[in-house]
Order: C-alpha cells, then structure tokens, then sequence
C-alpha cells in the first residue's frame, strides 16, 4: 500500500496527544524586522460545519474579536479574514460560513447555495485547509464539508473541542476510520478554548506557508473595515441574546457610520464614532422578539454592542438601532439609541 504523507506526521495517536500537553509557548508578536526575503505568509481556510467552532479558533489565533461566535448555527455568513503575525509568519485566515443541511425556512434556499459557492471559491487560492470537526464525532453535516474539500493541497484535521472527551483512548477508532476518509496531512486535536493549543496550532501550520513577503502590517488583524466590524458586533449581541427564536435570516445593516475627528484643543479627546445600524427581520412577529419586553432586549443588544465597539476600536461610540420588517418599512419601526458619552 502506498504511504500516505499522514503516515510521516501522524505515527500515532498517543503522541501526537502527548504532544500536546507539552504544548511550546512561541513568541507573541510579529517580527517585522525579518527581511522580506525570509518570511512566509499565505492563506488559510477554516472549514467545518456549523457550530463547530469555526469562529472561536479564528478569533483564538487572531486574539481579536473578528469574526463572531454565537451558540446559534449559521452566524458567519460572510468570508472574513483574520490575519495574525507570529515570528516570520504572516498568517492570513479565511472563515468560511457552515454548511445549511436542512432547508426548513422558507427563502434560505438560494442563500444556502450561495454559501456553498463561497465555500469553494475560498478554497481555490489556499495554502492550506484546517478541517474542523468535533472530536470524536463525524455525521452527514461534516462529511458533506468533507466532500467539497480539495485534494492537491494540504488538508490539516483538527478535532476540536477535545475539553469534551473524557477518555481520549476513545479517539483511536474514531481516528483510524477519519484516516480511511481523506488523506488528511496532518492530525491535531485540540480544543479552541485553550489558548496552549491555538498557539500550537500556528506552529504547526507555519510550514505550510509560502516562503514570501508578508501581504499586511505586522500588527494588521482584519482587512476588514470598522463598518463591517460594527455590523458584525449588532450581528452577534442580536443572535446571542435572542437565542434559538429568531431565524438567522435576520440581517444587520449599517445605514450611517461617520467618524468624528477628536475635538481641537482637547488632548483627552479620542474623537466619537456614530453609527446607525438596522436589523432587518423577515416578519412582524420576529420585531416583537428583539425588541423584548418594554424595548430591554434592543436595549441590551445595542449597550452590548456599543460597549464592545469602544473596546475594539479605543474610542467613544454613539449607537442608534432601528428594527424594520423586510416586507414592509412600517412608520412604527422601533427604535433604539445608545448615547454615547458627550
Ligand atoms: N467545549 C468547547 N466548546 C467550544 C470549543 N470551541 C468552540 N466551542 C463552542 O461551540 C459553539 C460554536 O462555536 P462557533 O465558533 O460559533 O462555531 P462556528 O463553527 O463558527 O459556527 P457557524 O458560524 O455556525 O459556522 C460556541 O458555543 C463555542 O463556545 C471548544 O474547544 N470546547
């Protein structure tokens, strides 16, 4: 039989876990200072069904808020790159949104179709896959993740949420048999949550990497923009705090975002970012589920969102939430301001 290249990095189960409780603190920061001749930078996609924590890893290696997380399937909707640099390595990550399996809610069909193209785009400048699964566990959602994966680049199976089992003796079968499904170059369980592990982890991928000039500064950690930033923030408190009632077809859309430049004369001025954001639900009922009893939902949702804004972007942020119903832009839509501090 052919050796696989999985044979040379994964001798065996035991070691590879045993590896990683010796996990090796690398240094924190980027060296900027590397000469562009010796440095290596390139794309990475996370890869894996919904839930699976996709968005924890990412803003785990980034060590930023990025993209979101939420306990609700189908949070990240859309391809964010979190770059992270780390020694001589610039490491450029692609988040791809899950896999919808079920078609239950009317209108999400040709969204769902658009996800799966994004998928494979993403895939097609790549250095190299992280395929995310859930230690221990493989079903119908990840094995069709699994299907659409390339197989003339480095595809690297991290079995995460390794906190959950209990016995890791219990992983050899359940490895053996992911051994038979796709030539995976690479084994690392380990869990999102511990940051001995996402540190690893960049050890691990660094040589994957093109050996090229970085792309972005040193401390870059998105190309993303603070609008898109801020949306996703709205995004996020919105799903966190509605929990499973509302369809994740609601949407966030930022109407207005105006930075105010500090005020002249006055040191201690940051300077204010205004922001009007709206969410827009599919029906009336949906209104009534995020604005909550007396309006304290929208309230908590726009608070939350406010006070982490300000932390990420080290200003003062004024926030005003409309919520509107996509068939019908009601005169009555509710409304919601967070002052900011004048
Ligand atoms: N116990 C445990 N929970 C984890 C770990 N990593 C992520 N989670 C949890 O798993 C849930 C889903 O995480 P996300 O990062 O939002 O998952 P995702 O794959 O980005 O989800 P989608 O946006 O739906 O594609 C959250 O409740 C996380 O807190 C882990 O290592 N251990």
């Amino acid at each position: 039989m052919p050796k696989s290249p999985a044979d040379d990095v994964n001798p065996s189960l035991d070691q590879m876990l045993s590896k990683l409780t010796m996990a090796r603190h690398g240094d924190a920061a980027g060296d900027a200072a590397v000469p562009a001749a010796q440095q290596r930078c390139g794309l990475i996609a996370i890869v894996g069904r919904p839930n699976v924590g996709k968005s924890t890893l990412l803003n785990a290696l980034v060590g930023q808020k990025v993209s979101i997380t939420s306990r609700k399937a189908q949070t990240t909707r859309h391809r964010i790159t979190g770059i992270c640099s780390h020694g001589d390595a610039q490491f450029v990550f692609v988040d791809t949104p899950g896999f919808q399996t079920r078609h239950t809610v009317r209108g999400t069909a040709a969204l769902n179709r658009n996800l799966n193209k994004t998928v494979q785009a993403t895939l097609s400048d790549v250095a190299v896959v992280l395929f995310l699964v859930e230690a221990g566990r493989f079903g119908p959602d990840d094995a069709q993740v699994l299907a659409l994966l390339p197989t003339d680049r480095p595809v690297l199976l991290v079995a995460n949420k390794l906190d959950l089992i209990h016995r890791r003796e219990d992983l050899f079968p359940w490895l053996q048999a992911m051994q038979e499904r796709h030539p995976f170059t690479q084994f690392v369980p380990l869990s999102a949550k511990k940051e001995d592990d996402t540190r690893r982890l960049l050890d691990i991928v660094r040589p994957y990497l093109p050996e090229q000039a970085w792309w972005y500064d040193a401390d870059a950690l998105t190309d993303r923009s603070d609008r898109f930033l801020a949306s996703e923030m709205v995004r996020e408190k919105l799903f966190r705090l509605t929990g499973d009632e509302l369809p994740y077809t609601s949407t966030v859309v930022i109407d207005q975002y105006t930075d105010e430049p500090p005020q002249p004369g006055n040191a201690k001025s940051t300077g204010m970012v205004r922001i009007a954001a709206t969410i827009i639900v599919e029906r009336e009922q949906h209104k009534g589920m995020v604005i909550g009893d007396k309006g304290e939902r929208l309230k908590r949702i726009g608070t939350e969102a406010r006070t982490e804004l300000e932390r990420l972007m080290g200003r003062k942020v004024f926030l005003e939430i409309w919520v509107k119903v996509r068939s019908g832009w009601a005169d009555d839509d509710a409304r919601l301001r967070t002052y900011g501090y004048e």
